[in-house]
């Protein structure tokens, strides 16, 4: 059974639909690239999956359980599927190891000590376990990242769902955030991550979609769709069209 069921989803802001009718169905263990152009409905169709948009028309199940708007659908979904965006997002005013135990306390209600066990393992998996009582500011922004990716593995999701996570970074800082990812997929995490950096969808991902206008236009595995793409638009985007 797919992890991610994704059936004939249409989403619609006002008059203007970005989604024209998505299917896609993730396995448990895969890693999804989503490229195309700015625009294209990625990042959108992220949201979607992760309940933070409502869709307007077909159907998301998340390991077997159809997405639904209630609160607390939504709650038992988001403790199902992390995700991670281009922001950090950190509360400023608490520290590394305070970020990664609020979610846990909140969400998953459970004890300070708990929270912080899990909290420190969490953040020696993206190696950060010196850094627990740091404050975001004291932190570099590959490193604020990987307190973000380690928030969302503490609540121990079935997939993560990643959103250009390194386009805030400087570029020396992109490799120390991607390495973790790297990591992550080598273990077996369901991953998708709208991403920007064609190499390591290359390099690590197991299967990459390309989106345009709204659809899924062109998919397969990396060295496909990079390496002999189908339709003028994948080439276009690629750099290949002209
Ligand atoms: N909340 C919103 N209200 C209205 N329009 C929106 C909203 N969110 C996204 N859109 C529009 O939907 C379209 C798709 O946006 P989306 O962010 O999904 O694209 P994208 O492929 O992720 O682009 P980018 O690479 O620039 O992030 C865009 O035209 C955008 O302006």
């Amino acid at each position: 059974m797919p992890l991610i069921e994704i059936e004939n989803v249409r989403k619609s802001f006002g008059a203007v639909e970005v989604l024209k009718g998505i299917d896609l169905a993730i396995e448990p263990g895969e890693v999804v690239a989503i490229i195309g152009k700015s625009g294209s409905g990625k990042t959108t169709l992220l949201r979607c999956i992760n309940g933070l948009e409502v869709i307007s028309g077909g159907s998301i199940s998340v390991a077997g359980t159809k997405l639904a708007s209630d609160e607390a659908s939504l709650r038992a979904l988001r403790l199902k599927v992390g995700m991670i965006f281009q922001q950090f997002n950190l509360f400023p005013h608490l520290t590394a190891g305070r970020n990664v135990m609020l979610a846990q306390k909140v969400v998953k209600k459970i004890g300070d000590r708990e929270a912080r066990e899990v909290a420190q393992a969490m953040l020696e998996r993206v190696g950060l376990g010196e850094r627990f009582d740091a404050y975001p500011d004291k932190l570099s922004g590959g490193q604020q990242q990987r307190v973000a990716i380690s928030r969302a593995l503490a609540m121990q999701p079935l997939a993560l769902l990643c959103d250009e996570i390194t386009s805030a970074l400087d570029p020396e800082l992109v490799g120390e955030v991607l390495s973790v990812v790297k990591e992550l997929a080598a273990e077996g995490m369901t991953l998708v991550m709208v991403t920007h950096e064609m190499r390591f969808a290359r390099d690590v991902c197991t299967r990459v979609i390309f989106m345009h206008d709204g659809r899924i236009h062109e998919q397969g595995p990396p060295e496909q769709v990079f390496g002999a793409p189908q339709t003028p638009e994948l080439q276009q985007f690629l750099g290949r069209g002209h």
